[in-house]
């Protein structure tokens, strides 16, 4: 299968995928065959953390070879022609892709002191910074003050009056695009600021360690590198037979732009952009429909997590859905018809019904944009049109043998597709170049989906620990709190949430933490800190939380807890009065 597919200016043809990977860490199960994408489980903001980077990146920049790394003399050198690696190199790291990736590892890399370059193709700031994290979350800025402002009741209950809440569209969308502009704008001045050289045009791979970069039409130049990383990206993934004409059915490339508010929007797939979106759109007036594949909406999160969401952010809105059903064909609306949309049995393959809407928004994933990266000339061979890594982020040749001096990170990987897995990937890579063994937890990953309210995740959902329990031989227990219980949650008439743990009662490891409330993204790093410092529910469940705010769900939660050795510290006593009264 083929499917046409648009990243930024370019256009290119690739292999359509094949398996849906639910879940991700300990435990995954390969699900339906439609459409190429990674774990639904993950996420939050990471190229925006740059400006903190920057300011620590700034204080300590002071290029110098690191003994270590062995960079060589770094003057310029013509590239070897014949396929050989080349003896001596223009830069230490040479990245290719100028995303939240490619930028997290450029800077780390001269604040560790090594000769950097990076090669954009199109615009710096790649998917998360001008068609993904940036504008949407201002889209969701803008859904949530509209939601508050027509929500007579909380006002109400607020004591709170105001008159009939309104929106300039124009307005809204030039700002998602101002601040994509702004950000995209950071990221560029931090990395020029502290020495990276920014190289124009598409890079590919000429032989180990040489990169060759152009304009499209332009003749290239080769530049020769100790270490290449690869941090290309992804681009939506459109299942065939839907047709994009960009207007009428689009991806969220288009979506983003906000150009029109259609009355009513069908949205395929329901997880983080479908999710999102829908929030969006149904703030901004439009009627909403699902067409998930799966037999459930947002199947990626904690099934519990899922239910309570349809609870809150599907039910009470003008969402209605299909579930286990396929978007076969959907076509443009044309000459007066309106978009066409028929379903099928995600199972049987059998007719099942056609929508007639008034868009469709195609949210059924995202594919690696990898396809003419030279990479079948070091003997890699891509999966699914991904990059094949170690827990490195090396590169593995087509023998799974790891390339020397040759990494992938970012949604080019498959691994984690989140901004901030991105970056960190990134950065782990530069402490290996830079002499220091370090491998990223992505278990302790946090992800958030930004609908309000929000959720937010870290490690596993509870059916994967409960399987890996299994296959370990360990129990698994879970505890749970609720923000109606919240004193700042109350204040703030927001106390729909929920905050669940799942843990090992009999070590205290955190095995997985899902909420759903008021700040769930921010909430959640207490519990994604704490599983990437190793430390037990015993560590953490007597810190201090100050009073009344939404953290104390989570002191709540981790006070929740059972622990065996607890269980034991009760008994113990009536075992030893027992046995002294004997
Ligand atoms: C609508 C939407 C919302 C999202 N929201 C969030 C969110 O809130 N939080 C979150 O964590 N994640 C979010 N994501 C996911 C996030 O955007 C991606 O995980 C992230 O951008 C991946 O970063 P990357 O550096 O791997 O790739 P990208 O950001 O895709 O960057 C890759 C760059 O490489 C360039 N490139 C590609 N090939 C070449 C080549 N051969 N030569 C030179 N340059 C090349 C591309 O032009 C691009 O600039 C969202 C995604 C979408 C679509
Ligand atoms: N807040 C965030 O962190 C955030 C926001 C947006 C996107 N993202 C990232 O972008 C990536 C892509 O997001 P996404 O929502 O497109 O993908 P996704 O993998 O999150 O969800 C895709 C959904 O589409 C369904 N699907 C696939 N093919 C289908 C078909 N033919 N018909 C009907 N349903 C179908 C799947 O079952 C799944 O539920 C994600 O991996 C996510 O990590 C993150």
């Amino acid at each position: 299968m083929e499917a046409m597919l648009t990243c930024g200016n370019w256009t290119q043809t690739l292999g359509c995928v094949g398996k849906v990977r639910l879940g991700g860490g300990g435990v995954s199960s390969d699900k339906t065959v439609f459409g190429a994408h990674n774990g639904l489980r993950r996420s939050s903001s990471a190229g925006l953390s740059s400006v903190a980077k920057e300011l620590r990146v700034v204080s300590s920049f002071r290029r110098r070879q690191a003994a270590n790394v062995g960079a060589g003399d770094l003057s310029v050198r013509a590239a070897s022609g014949n396929g050989a690696a080349p003896k001596q190199f223009d830069y230490d790291v040479v990245i290719i892709g100028a995303g939240v990736g490619g930028h997290g590892a450029a800077l780390h890399a001269v604040e560790k002191g090594l000769k950097t370059a990076i090669i954009e193709g199109d615009v710096v700031g790649g998917t998360c910074v001008n068609r993904g994290c940036v504008p949407s979350k201002a889209l969701l800025a803008v859904s949530g003050r509209m939601r508050e402002l027509r929500d007579e009741h909380h006002l109400k209950a607020l004591g709170i009056q105001v008159g009939a809440a309104n929106f300039d569209r124009q307005s809204v969308a030039d700002h998602a695009n101002n601040l994509a502009t702004k950000i995209r704008g950071n990221l560029t001045n931090s990395m020029k600021a502290l020495g990276v050289d920014i190289l124009t045009g598409v890079g590919s791979i000429v032989a180990p360690q040489v990169v060759k970069y152009g304009k499209i039409g332009f003749s290239d130049k080769t530049v020769t590198a100790r270490n290449i990383i690869i941090a290309t990206g992804s681009v939506p993934f459109v299942p065939p037979g839907i047709e994009v004409d960009g207007k009428t059915v689009f991806t969220s490339d288009h979506a983003l732009k906000l150009e029109w508010i259609p009355d009513w929007i069908t949205i395929v797939g329901s997880g983080y952009i479908g999710l999102e979106f829908s929030d969006v759109y149904t703030a901004l007036g439009s009627e909403v429909t699902f067409v998930e594949a799966l037999d459930g909406l947002m199947p990626g999160f904690d099934p519990e997590i899922g239910k309570l969401a349809q609870r809150i952010l599907i039910n009470p809105r003008k969402i209605d859905y299909h579930v286990g059903v396929l978007a076969k064909k959907i076509t443009p609306a044309k000459d007066g018809k309106p978009v066409q949309i028929e379903l099928v049995d995600t199972k049987t393959k059998e007719p099942k019904d056609i929508l007639e809407v008034d868009a469709a928004l195609i949210a059924t994933g995202r594919s690696p944009f990898t396809k003419g990266l030279g990479l079948e000339k070091i003997n890699v061979t891509t999966q699914r049109g991904f990059v094949p890594v170690d827990e490195r982020m090396q590169v593995l040749d087509s023998e799974g043998k790891p390339v020397p001096h040759l990494y992938c990170i970012g949604d080019a990987n498959g691994k984690m597709m989140l901004a901030h897995a991105a970056s960190a990937q990134g950065i782990s890579v530069i402490e290996q170049i830079a002499g220091r063994d370090n491998i990223l937890n992505h278990n302790s990953v946090p992800a958030a989906c930004f609908t309000h309210p929000e959720i937010s995740m870290v490690g596993l959902t509870e059916p994967q620990a409960r399987a890996l329990g299994t296959e370990e031989g360990f129990k698994v227990s879970v505890a749970k709190t609720s923000f109606k219980a919240n004193t700042k949650a109350l204040a703030e008439n927001e106390g729909e949430g929920l905050a669940k743990m799942i843990y090992r009662p009999d070590t205290g490891e955190i095995l997985g933490v899902h909420i759903l409330g008021l700040h769930a993204a921010d909430l959640i790093h207490e519990a994604s800190n704490a599983i990437a410092m190793g430390n037990t529910i015993r560590d953490i469940k007597f810190a201090v939380h100050a009073h009344p705010t939404l953290s104390e769900v989570l002191d709540e939660l981790f006070k929740a807890a059972k622990l065996d050795e607890e269980h034991a510290a009760v008994e113990t006593p009536k075992e030893v009065l027992e046995s002294v009264s004997a």
